[in-house]
Protein backbone atom coordinates (compact mmCIF):
# COMPACT_ATOMS: atom_id res chain seq x y z
CA UNK A 1 0.00 0.00 0.00
CA UNK A 2 1.41 3.52 -0.75
CA UNK A 3 1.09 5.23 2.07
CA UNK A 4 2.70 8.76 3.17
CA UNK A 5 5.02 8.27 6.40
CA UNK A 6 5.29 12.24 6.60
CA UNK A 7 1.63 12.72 6.03
CA UNK A 8 2.07 14.23 10.19
CA UNK A 9 3.35 17.28 8.15
CA UNK A 10 0.30 17.40 6.01
CA UNK A 11 -1.79 17.70 9.12
CA UNK A 12 0.41 20.25 10.52
CA UNK A 13 0.05 22.82 7.42
CA UNK A 14 -3.62 22.62 7.27
CA UNK A 15 -4.74 21.70 11.07
CA UNK A 16 -7.88 20.32 10.61
CA UNK A 17 -10.65 20.91 12.91
CA UNK A 18 -12.04 17.55 14.49
CA UNK A 19 -15.15 17.89 16.06
CA UNK A 20 -15.43 15.45 18.96
CA UNK A 21 -18.93 13.78 20.50
CA UNK A 22 -16.83 11.76 23.22
CA UNK A 23 -16.19 10.33 26.34
CA UNK A 24 -16.20 11.86 29.44
CA UNK A 25 -13.07 9.95 30.86
CA UNK A 26 -10.61 11.17 27.65
CA UNK A 27 -12.37 13.86 26.81
CA UNK A 28 -8.95 16.13 27.64
CA UNK A 29 -6.47 13.85 26.61
CA UNK A 30 -7.99 13.35 22.77
CA UNK A 31 -8.41 17.29 22.89
CA UNK A 32 -4.78 17.58 23.51
CA UNK A 33 -3.53 14.83 21.35
CA UNK A 34 -5.32 16.40 18.48
CA UNK A 35 -2.96 19.37 19.20
CA UNK A 36 0.00 16.84 19.12
CA UNK A 37 -0.72 15.56 15.91
CA UNK A 38 -1.40 19.44 14.70
CA UNK A 39 -4.77 19.25 14.14
CA UNK A 40 -7.20 21.81 16.42
CA UNK A 41 -9.96 20.10 18.50
CA UNK A 42 -13.40 20.68 19.36
CA UNK A 43 -15.88 19.51 21.40
CA UNK A 44 -19.48 19.36 21.37
CA UNK A 45 -22.35 17.65 22.00
CA UNK A 46 -25.34 19.80 22.81
CA UNK A 47 -28.12 18.87 20.55
CA UNK A 48 -28.94 22.24 19.72
CA UNK A 49 -25.34 22.71 18.18
CA UNK A 50 -23.37 19.76 17.64
CA UNK A 51 -24.50 19.65 13.74
CA UNK A 52 -23.52 23.00 13.08
CA UNK A 53 -20.42 22.78 14.65
CA UNK A 54 -19.69 19.37 12.28
CA UNK A 55 -20.32 21.15 9.21
CA UNK A 56 -17.47 23.67 10.57
CA UNK A 57 -15.18 20.37 10.52
CA UNK A 58 -12.94 18.76 8.93
CA UNK A 59 -13.45 15.52 10.45
CA UNK A 60 -15.48 14.40 13.29
CA UNK A 61 -15.28 11.68 15.70
CA UNK A 62 -17.89 9.56 17.29
CA UNK A 63 -17.28 7.58 20.72
CA UNK A 64 -19.74 5.86 22.71
CA UNK A 65 -17.24 5.43 25.77
CA UNK A 66 -20.28 7.25 28.12
CA UNK A 67 -23.33 6.96 26.19
CA UNK A 68 -27.08 7.66 26.93
CA UNK A 69 -29.72 7.80 24.19
CA UNK A 70 -29.83 11.48 24.35
CA UNK A 71 -26.34 11.66 23.26
CA UNK A 72 -26.54 9.02 20.11
CA UNK A 73 -29.11 10.76 18.86
CA UNK A 74 -26.83 13.93 19.00
CA UNK A 75 -24.05 11.91 17.12
CA UNK A 76 -26.58 10.64 14.29
CA UNK A 77 -27.71 14.38 13.24
CA UNK A 78 -23.87 15.04 13.42
CA UNK A 79 -23.61 12.31 11.63
CA UNK A 80 -25.21 13.14 9.28
CA UNK A 81 -23.66 16.89 8.66
CA UNK A 82 -20.45 15.24 8.31
CA UNK A 83 -21.61 12.84 5.45
CA UNK A 84 -23.43 15.99 3.87
CA UNK A 85 -20.43 17.68 3.93
CA UNK A 86 -18.07 14.84 2.92
CA UNK A 87 -15.71 14.81 5.52
CA UNK A 88 -14.34 11.39 7.47
CA UNK A 89 -16.50 10.01 10.19
CA UNK A 90 -14.31 7.77 12.72
CA UNK A 91 -16.24 5.82 15.10
CA UNK A 92 -15.01 4.34 18.47
CA UNK A 93 -17.20 1.78 19.56
CA UNK A 94 -16.08 1.74 23.11
CA UNK A 95 -16.93 -1.18 25.15
CA UNK A 96 -19.23 -3.19 21.79
CA UNK A 97 -19.82 -6.70 23.45
CA UNK A 98 -20.13 -5.49 26.90
CA UNK A 99 -23.61 -4.50 26.92
CA UNK A 100 -26.22 -4.80 24.30
CA UNK A 101 -26.79 -1.06 24.36
CA UNK A 102 -22.94 -0.18 23.39
CA UNK A 103 -23.32 -3.06 20.09
CA UNK A 104 -26.56 -2.53 19.05
CA UNK A 105 -25.72 1.45 19.39
CA UNK A 106 -22.46 1.03 17.06
CA UNK A 107 -24.49 -0.83 15.11
CA UNK A 108 -27.07 1.80 14.74
CA UNK A 109 -24.63 4.13 13.72
CA UNK A 110 -22.74 2.29 11.38
CA UNK A 111 -26.38 1.25 9.50
CA UNK A 112 -27.51 5.19 10.11
CA UNK A 113 -24.13 7.19 8.76
CA UNK A 114 -21.60 6.91 6.36
CA UNK A 115 -18.55 5.50 9.05
CA UNK A 116 -15.55 5.97 7.28
CA UNK A 117 -13.15 4.54 9.63
CA UNK A 118 -14.46 1.73 12.22
CA UNK A 119 -11.89 1.57 14.85
CA UNK A 120 -11.74 -0.65 18.13
CA UNK A 121 -10.06 -2.98 20.22
CA UNK A 122 -10.50 -6.88 18.91
CA UNK A 123 -13.49 -7.71 21.23
CA UNK A 124 -15.20 -4.53 20.05
CA UNK A 125 -14.50 -5.40 16.00
CA UNK A 126 -15.29 -9.13 17.02
CA UNK A 127 -18.27 -8.84 18.18
CA UNK A 128 -19.84 -6.15 15.79
CA UNK A 129 -18.35 -8.71 12.99
CA UNK A 130 -20.89 -11.32 14.81
CA UNK A 131 -17.96 -13.45 16.26
CA UNK A 132 -17.47 -14.71 19.51
CA UNK A 133 -15.80 -12.32 21.71
CA UNK A 134 -15.55 -11.25 25.64
CA UNK A 135 -15.27 -7.34 26.36
CA UNK A 136 -14.79 -6.96 29.86
CA UNK A 137 -15.78 -2.89 30.39
CA UNK A 138 -14.01 -1.17 27.68
CA UNK A 139 -11.66 -3.99 27.51
CA UNK A 140 -10.44 -6.55 25.08
CA UNK A 141 -10.90 -9.96 27.01
CA UNK A 142 -10.73 -12.17 24.55
CA UNK A 143 -11.94 -13.28 20.62
CA UNK A 144 -12.55 -16.49 19.37
CA UNK A 145 -11.58 -16.98 15.15
CA UNK A 146 -9.06 -15.30 13.49
CA UNK A 147 -9.55 -11.05 13.72
CA UNK A 148 -8.56 -10.61 10.20
CA UNK A 149 -11.32 -12.35 8.65
CA UNK A 150 -13.53 -11.04 11.12
CA UNK A 151 -12.00 -7.12 10.99
CA UNK A 152 -12.62 -7.81 6.82
CA UNK A 153 -16.51 -8.86 7.28
CA UNK A 154 -17.00 -6.08 9.48
CA UNK A 155 -15.06 -3.81 6.74
CA UNK A 156 -17.63 -5.49 3.59
CA UNK A 157 -20.78 -5.08 5.83
CA UNK A 158 -20.54 -1.77 6.21
CA UNK A 159 -18.08 -0.68 3.40
CA UNK A 160 -16.01 1.13 5.84
CA UNK A 161 -11.88 1.25 6.50
CA UNK A 162 -11.86 -1.01 10.00
CA UNK A 163 -9.10 -0.67 12.37
CA UNK A 164 -8.07 -3.46 14.90
CA UNK A 165 -5.89 -1.83 17.56
CA UNK A 166 -3.33 -3.91 19.86
CA UNK A 167 0.36 -5.18 20.38
CA UNK A 168 0.41 -4.61 16.59
CA UNK A 169 -2.13 -2.76 15.07
CA UNK A 170 -4.64 -4.16 11.75
CA UNK A 171 -5.91 -2.05 9.14
CA UNK A 172 -8.27 -3.16 6.68
CA UNK A 173 -10.24 -2.08 3.99
CA UNK A 174 -11.88 -5.76 3.03
CA UNK A 175 -9.07 -6.12 0.33
CA UNK A 176 -6.17 -5.06 1.64
CA UNK A 177 -4.88 -5.02 5.01
CA UNK A 178 -1.45 -4.01 6.88
CA UNK A 179 -0.38 -4.29 10.30
CA UNK A 180 1.71 -1.97 12.16
CA UNK A 181 4.20 -2.97 15.24
CA UNK A 182 4.91 0.18 16.37
CA UNK A 183 4.04 1.07 20.04
CA UNK A 184 4.99 0.26 23.38
CA UNK A 185 3.27 -2.05 26.50
CA UNK A 186 2.75 1.61 28.07
CA UNK A 187 -0.04 2.20 25.69
CA UNK A 188 -2.07 -0.31 27.81
CA UNK A 189 -1.11 0.81 31.16
CA UNK A 190 -3.10 4.17 31.20
CA UNK A 191 -6.63 4.92 29.97
CA UNK A 192 -7.66 6.87 26.31
CA UNK A 193 -4.60 5.22 24.52
CA UNK A 194 -7.46 3.75 21.89
CA UNK A 195 -9.64 7.18 22.06
CA UNK A 196 -6.59 9.42 21.54
CA UNK A 197 -5.97 7.12 18.61
CA UNK A 198 -9.49 7.73 17.18
CA UNK A 199 -8.27 11.35 17.26
CA UNK A 200 -5.07 10.78 15.15
CA UNK A 201 -6.79 9.15 12.89
CA UNK A 202 -9.67 11.57 12.44
CA UNK A 203 -6.97 14.53 12.01
CA UNK A 204 -4.97 12.17 9.58
CA UNK A 205 -7.75 11.02 7.32
CA UNK A 206 -9.36 14.75 7.30
CA UNK A 207 -6.12 16.09 5.12
CA UNK A 208 -5.86 12.47 2.41
CA UNK A 209 -8.10 11.25 0.34
CA UNK A 210 -7.88 7.67 1.04
CA UNK A 211 -8.88 6.87 4.39
CA UNK A 212 -6.92 3.61 4.85
CA UNK A 213 -3.60 4.78 3.62
CA UNK A 214 -4.21 7.79 5.76
CA UNK A 215 -5.15 5.12 9.20
CA UNK A 216 -1.41 3.24 8.20
CA UNK A 217 0.25 6.42 8.55
CA UNK A 218 -1.75 7.81 11.92
CA UNK A 219 -1.16 4.58 13.73
CA UNK A 220 2.29 4.27 12.88
CA UNK A 221 3.47 8.32 13.50
CA UNK A 222 1.13 7.28 17.09
CA UNK A 223 3.22 4.38 17.24
CA UNK A 224 6.61 5.58 16.99
CA UNK A 225 5.82 8.38 19.14
CA UNK A 226 4.67 6.00 21.79
CA UNK A 227 7.79 4.61 21.71
CA UNK A 228 9.59 7.73 22.03
CA UNK A 229 7.75 8.68 24.80
CA UNK A 230 8.46 5.40 26.23
CA UNK A 231 12.07 6.32 26.58
CA UNK A 232 11.34 8.90 28.63
CA UNK A 233 8.95 7.66 30.65
CA UNK A 234 9.00 6.02 34.08
CA UNK A 235 5.53 4.69 34.42
CA UNK A 236 1.70 5.54 33.60
CA UNK A 237 1.49 9.38 34.36
CA UNK A 238 5.06 10.21 33.32
CA UNK A 239 4.31 8.55 29.98
CA UNK A 240 1.28 10.27 29.42
CA UNK A 241 2.70 13.18 29.44
CA UNK A 242 6.07 12.08 27.20
CA UNK A 243 3.24 10.93 24.58
CA UNK A 244 1.71 14.50 23.91
CA UNK A 245 5.57 15.90 24.26
CA UNK A 246 6.47 13.16 21.53
CA UNK A 247 4.01 13.22 18.85
CA UNK A 248 4.32 17.36 19.43
CA UNK A 249 7.72 17.16 18.19
CA UNK A 250 7.84 14.30 15.76
CA UNK A 251 9.08 14.35 12.73
CA UNK A 252 7.92 12.48 8.85
CA UNK A 253 11.42 11.60 8.84
CA UNK A 254 11.15 9.71 12.03
CA UNK A 255 8.07 7.78 10.66
CA UNK A 256 9.68 6.60 7.84
CA UNK A 257 12.57 5.35 9.59
CA UNK A 258 11.18 3.39 12.05
CA UNK A 259 7.79 2.35 11.79
CA UNK A 260 7.42 -1.14 10.72
CA UNK A 261 4.31 -2.15 8.64
CA UNK A 262 3.82 -5.18 6.98
CA UNK A 263 0.91 -5.37 4.42
CA UNK A 264 -1.01 -7.43 1.89
CA UNK A 265 -4.12 -8.40 0.43
CA UNK A 266 -7.43 -10.52 1.35
N1 LIG B 1 1.31 -4.22 24.10
C1 LIG B 1 1.25 -3.18 23.25
N2 LIG B 1 2.31 -2.90 22.47
C2 LIG B 1 2.27 -1.87 21.61
N3 LIG B 1 1.20 -1.04 21.46
C3 LIG B 1 0.11 -1.29 22.21
C4 LIG B 1 0.07 -2.35 23.14
N4 LIG B 1 -1.16 -2.34 23.73
C5 LIG B 1 -1.84 -1.32 23.19
N5 LIG B 1 -1.08 -0.66 22.26
C6 LIG B 1 -1.47 0.52 21.49
O1 LIG B 1 -2.32 1.29 22.31
C7 LIG B 1 -3.36 1.88 21.56
C8 LIG B 1 -4.69 1.47 22.14
O2 LIG B 1 -4.90 0.13 21.85
P1 LIG B 1 -5.86 -0.82 22.68
O3 LIG B 1 -5.32 -1.00 24.07
O4 LIG B 1 -6.10 -2.03 21.87
O5 LIG B 1 -7.20 0.06 22.71
P2 LIG B 1 -8.31 0.24 23.81
O6 LIG B 1 -7.67 1.08 24.87
O7 LIG B 1 -9.38 0.96 23.08
O8 LIG B 1 -8.72 -1.12 24.28
C9 LIG B 1 -3.14 1.44 20.12
O9 LIG B 1 -2.49 2.47 19.41
C10 LIG B 1 -2.24 0.20 20.25
O10 LIG B 1 -1.37 0.08 19.14
C1 LIG C 1 -12.54 3.70 31.08
C2 LIG C 1 -13.64 4.18 30.21
N1 LIG C 1 -14.94 3.99 30.56
C3 LIG C 1 -15.79 4.50 29.71
S1 LIG C 1 -15.05 5.26 28.42
C4 LIG C 1 -13.51 4.87 29.01
C5 LIG C 1 -12.26 5.24 28.32
C6 LIG C 1 -11.80 4.17 27.39
O1 LIG C 1 -10.65 4.60 26.71
P1 LIG C 1 -9.74 3.64 25.85
O2 LIG C 1 -10.65 2.76 25.06
O3 LIG C 1 -8.97 4.56 25.00
O4 LIG C 1 -8.88 2.86 26.80
MG1 LIG D 1 -11.07 1.86 23.36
Amino acid sequence: MDWNPELIEEVRKNRPLVHHITNVVTVNDCANITLSCGGAPVMADAPEEAADMTRLASALVLNIGTLNADQVETMIRAGKAANEKGIPVVLDPVGAGATTFRTETAKRLLDRIRICLLKGNAGEIATLAGGSAQVRGVDSERVEGEIRALAAKAAREWDVTVVVTGKRDLITDGSRWAEISNGHPLMGSITGTGCMGASVLAAFAAVSPDPTRAAVSALASYGVAAEQAAMQANGPASFRTALFDALAALKGETVRERARVDEGRL
